[in-house]
C-alpha cells in the first residue's frame, strides 16, 4: 500500500514541516524538478509526498484522499464537524502556533468576557433593532463557541476573506473572530481579546485520515512513531 504525506508547498509551515521529517529520518527529495509537486522519501519507497497548501491539506486529509497531512488545527477543526472521528491527531508539532480569539474593541470597556457580550448582543437587538455582527473567516467555530457553548443567539456573521481587523473601523462588523499570534494585528486595530475568548489554542499537527486500511499496515505507526520521536 502507498501512503501518501501532505505536506505544506508554501507559506508559513514549510520549512517547519519539512525539518520535522528531516529530523524524524525521512529526507524528502522532489520527484522530477524543484518545481514539482510531488516527493518521494529516501529509504520508504511505500511514501509518496503530495505538496498542497495548508488549507488544501486540512481538506484532503478529512475527505481521506490523503493518509496524513501537516497542517493546522484551527484549519482542521474549521473545516469538519466531528472532526475527531474522521482523522486523528497523531502530533502537535511546536510550530504555527496561533489562537483563534473573540476581540472587540478597546472602547468597549464594560465589555471584558463573554458573559459581558451576552449583555451586547441582547442590547444591539433593544438599542439598535439589529443583531450583533462578527466578522470572520472562522464560520464554524465561531457558531460553536457562540451558540453551543455560550448560548448566544443573537448575532449575524459577516464573512470576511482577509483584513477581519479592520471591519470594526470600517463599519462592516462589530467585533471579530480571527487569528492572533503576536497580537500586534489586533492592537494596531484597537482590539482586544475577551478573558474567555480564546476559542482554540492552534499549532501545526501531524493528522492521520481514520482509513480501516491503515489497521495493521506497519508504515502507517512507523511514520507516526518517527515524527513523534524527532519532537
Ligand atoms: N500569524 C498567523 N496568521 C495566520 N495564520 C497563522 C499565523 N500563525 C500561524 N498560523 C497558522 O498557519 C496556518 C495557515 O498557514 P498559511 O497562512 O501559511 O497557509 P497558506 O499557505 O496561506 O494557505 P492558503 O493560501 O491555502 O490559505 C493556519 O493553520 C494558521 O493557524
Ligand atoms: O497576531 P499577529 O502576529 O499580528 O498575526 C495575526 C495576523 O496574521 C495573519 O495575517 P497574515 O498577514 O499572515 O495574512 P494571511 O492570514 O493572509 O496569511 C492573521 O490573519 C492575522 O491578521
Amino acid at each position: 500500500m502507498t501512503i501518501t504525506i501532505a505536506l505544506p508547498s508554501k507559506g508559513r509551515m514549510k520549512e517547519d514541516a519539512s525539518a520535522i521529517f528531516e529530523r524524524a529520518g525521512m529526507t524528502i527529495s522532489a520527484v522530477g524538478n524543484d518545481r514539482s509537486y510531488r516527493g518521494r522519501v529516501e529509504g520508504w519507497d511505500d511514501v509518496e509526498i503530495a505538496f498542497l497548501s495548508a488549507s488544501e491539506i486540512s481538506r484532503e486529509i478529512g475527505n481521506g484522499t490523503v493518509d496524513f497531512g501537516v497542517t493546522g488545527e484551527d484549519l482542521m477543526r474549521e473545516g469538519f464537524a466531528e472532526v475527531d472521528k474522521r482523522v486523528e491527531f497523531c502530533a502537535r508539532l511546536g510550530f504555527g502556533h496561533a489562537d483563534v480569539v473573540v476581540a472587540v474593541p478597546e472602547i468597549w470597556l464594560d465589555v471584558d468576557t463573554m458573559a459581558d457580550l451576552v449583555d451586547v448582543a441582547a442590547d444591539f437587538r433593544a438599542r439598535h433593532s439589529r443583531r450583533l455582527a462578527i466578522a470572520t473567516k472562522y464560520w464554524r467555530l465561531t457558531q460553536q463557541f457562540f451558540s453551543s457553548q455560550h448560548g448566544i443567539q443573537l448575532y449575524r456573521i459577516v464573512e470576511s476573506l482577509g483584513a477581519t481587523e479592520g471591519a470594526p473601523a470600517s463599519g462592516s462588523a462589530d467585533i471579530i473572530v480571527d487569528i492572533t499570534s503576536t497580537g500586534s494585528t489586533l492592537r494596531a486595530n484597537h482590539l482586544k481579546v475577551l478573558q474567555d475568548g480564546v476559542i482554540l489554542h492552534s499549532q501545526a499537527c501531524l493528522v492521520r485520515a481514520r482509513k480501516e486500511s491503515h489497521a495493521g499496515e506497519p508504515a502507517v505507526q512507523a511514520i507516526i512513531e518517527a515524527v513523534r520521536a524527532a519532537l
